[in-house]
């Protein structure tokens, strides 16, 4: 006989999202017992919230020990412990300590894991504080790393880490274009031949704290977020220079015995080149050697334990598909966070990227959406997912995205308005028939409030054609 631990709403993932339904169910239900089982004894906290716009916050990620939250939200329990199984008929969930959990409202938030290129020991990838010390434990003897990906990883990566060689293999005909279009990319550019004097950038407090090493889990912690890379000591011990192969992908990962067996041609970066732990063929044939590679080509959601013998589906990334309440296709199943998938008729200018944003957003909007399924109370689709907005800051500089920021969907049917201003700003605004689409801001700009409104109210702007960026009009008079 099962001894069945039982409680109203069960989470399973201790990141952003896991968390935000926590604290909103707290805020929401506070009569009624929450669990939060997390593979980590830290889970990740938002502090420092400061409202940018309607639909874009600046906020900081912290990892906390488990009790903070408890403390916080009484109503709250958190479980050390990995979900193994999904039994959705008899609405349970099953862990690897041998514990039983019923539901009445489950939201699955175990988040994604890193892709790799290839598995080998000389792959390293980033996702949570383990990963990231084992990163740094890596580099500070290196000369050369190579990077494949072209996201947010890798070009943090090749900005953040000083005294190196880097080989920074891209699918792409130019940098970042997961995030900007060649001409931010060409703006962000001249930052990355520069080497940095800092290699640690200080800050007040340490917002991430390295876990112990956890012998034997098989999932990730919770994913780091844009200052993953502070208090980490990430110098290799040459001089720094950035290569950048385009165009290209990992062929395949050779030893050095087999470089030599199947006589390849290694291309030297310095006359004297010397032998190399790993060496890379990418698909146009160049071979290149290195101290190691680092995979950062997207993630693959954490959906594994949950769907054996459950009538979830997923979508073509991987990830849960969840309706326009955040429901699975199993009764009371609900997820948010990098493990799922939108599938309802998206709002014209929002879309999804598994960002710490768009978690936090999804974990509350997921809270509501349980609770209220449980009270039988009407919820609307909160206003969030109505424009994609994004802040970050890519080699240094502040980076907003807004809507269809580079284009997404248009199928090249747009016009492009462009303010320039080398070393100073980068302003981009997508056009279709003079109502603004999408907006790519760099630099402190101060522009952002007045373009999420001319986004979200598709004003006619023809009339002002190309001084809508024009220094001299002040547009926010205007319009906001
Ligand atoms: C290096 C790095 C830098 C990033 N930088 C940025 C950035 O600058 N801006 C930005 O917006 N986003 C950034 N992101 C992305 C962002 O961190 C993620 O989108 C976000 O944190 C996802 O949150 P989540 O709660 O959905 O998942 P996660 O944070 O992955 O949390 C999932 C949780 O579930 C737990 N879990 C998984 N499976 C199980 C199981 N079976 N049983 C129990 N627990 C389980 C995990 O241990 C973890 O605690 C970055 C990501 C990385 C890796
Ligand atoms: N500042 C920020 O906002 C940051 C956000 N993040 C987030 O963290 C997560 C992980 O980051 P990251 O790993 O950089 O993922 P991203 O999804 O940002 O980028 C992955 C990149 O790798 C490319 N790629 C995919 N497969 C291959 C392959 N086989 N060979 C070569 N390139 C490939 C993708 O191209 P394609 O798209 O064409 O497949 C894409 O350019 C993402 O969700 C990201 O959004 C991470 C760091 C910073």
């Amino acid at each position: 006989m099962e001894d069945i631990e039982n409680y109203t709403y069960v989470i399973v993932g201790g990141g952003i999202a896991g968390v935000t339904c926590a604290e909103h169910l707290y805020i929401l239900h506070p009569e009624a017992k929450t669990v939060v089982i997390t593979a980590t004894s830290l889970i990740k906290a938002v502090t420092n919230v400061l409202p940018l716009t309607k639909t874009l916050d600046a906020f900081d990620v912290e990892e906390r020990p488990a009790e903070e939250l408890e403390n916080n939200c009484p109503n709250v329990t958190v479980v050390r412990d990995t979900v193994v199984r999904l039994h959705a008929e008899k609405q349970h969930v099953y862990t690897s300590a041998g514990r039983v959990f019923s539901y009445e409202k489950l939201c699955i938030c175990s988040g994604a894991s890193p892709k790799l290129v290839e598995n080998s020991p000389h792959v390293v990838c980033i996702r949570d504080t383990e990963s990231a010390q084992q990163f740094q434990s890596r580099i500070k003897d290196a000369k050369r790393i190579l990077i494949v990906g072209n996201g947010g990883i890798a070009t943090e990566m090749v900005y953040e880490v000083t005294g190196i060689q880097i080989i920074w293999a891209i699918k792409d005909k130019y940098t970042t274009a997961n995030f900007v279009d060649a001409g931010a990319a060409e703006f962000l550019r001249p930052e990355l031949d520069k080497e940095k004097t800092e290699s640690i950038t200080p800050v007040k407090r340490r917002k991430y704290i390295v876990d112990k090493i956890e012998g034997g889990r098989t999932v990730p912690g919770g994913a780091l977020g844009p200052d993953w890379h502070t208090g980490l000591e990430l110098k290799g011990c040459h001089q720094r220079k950035v290569f950048i192969e385009t165009e290209v992908e990992l062929k395949t990962i050779l030893e050095p015995a087999a470089v030599k067996q199947y006589g390849k041609t290694v291309t030297k970066l310095n006359s004297e080149e010397e032998d190399w732990p790993v060496y890379v063929e990418l698909t146009n044939g160049t071979v290149y050697g290195c101290d190691f590679i680092v995979s950062a080509i997207g993630v693959t959601p954490n959906v594994s334990v949950f769907l054996p013998g459950n009538k979830l589906t997923v979508g073509d990334d991987g990830g849960l598909l969840v309706d326009d309440k955040m429901r699975t296709l199993e009764k009371d199943v609900f997820a948010a966070g990098d493990v799922c998938t939108p599938n309802w008729q998206l709002a014209p200018h929002w879309f999804q990227m598994r960002l710490w944003t768009q978690a936090r957003q999804m974990g509350s909007y997921a809270a509501k959406c349980m609770w209220s399924s449980l009270a039988q109370e009407e919820v609307y689709m909160d206003f969030c997912f109505e424009l994609f907005s994004h802040a970050t800051k890519f080699f240094g500089n502040k980076v907003i995205l807004l809507g269809l920021f580079n284009g997404q969907g248009l199928d090249r049917k747009y016009e492009v308005l462009l303010r320039y201003t080398k070393g100073l700003e980068y302003i981009k605004c997508v056009m279709v028939d003079g109502r603004m689409q999408g907006a790519v801001l760099i630099g402190e700009t101060d522009m952002e409030e007045t373009f999420e409104n001319l986004i979200l109210n598709q004003m006619d702007l023809s009339e002002y054609g190309e001084d809508l960026l024009n220094p001299d009009v002040d547009i926010e008079d205007y319009f906001d």
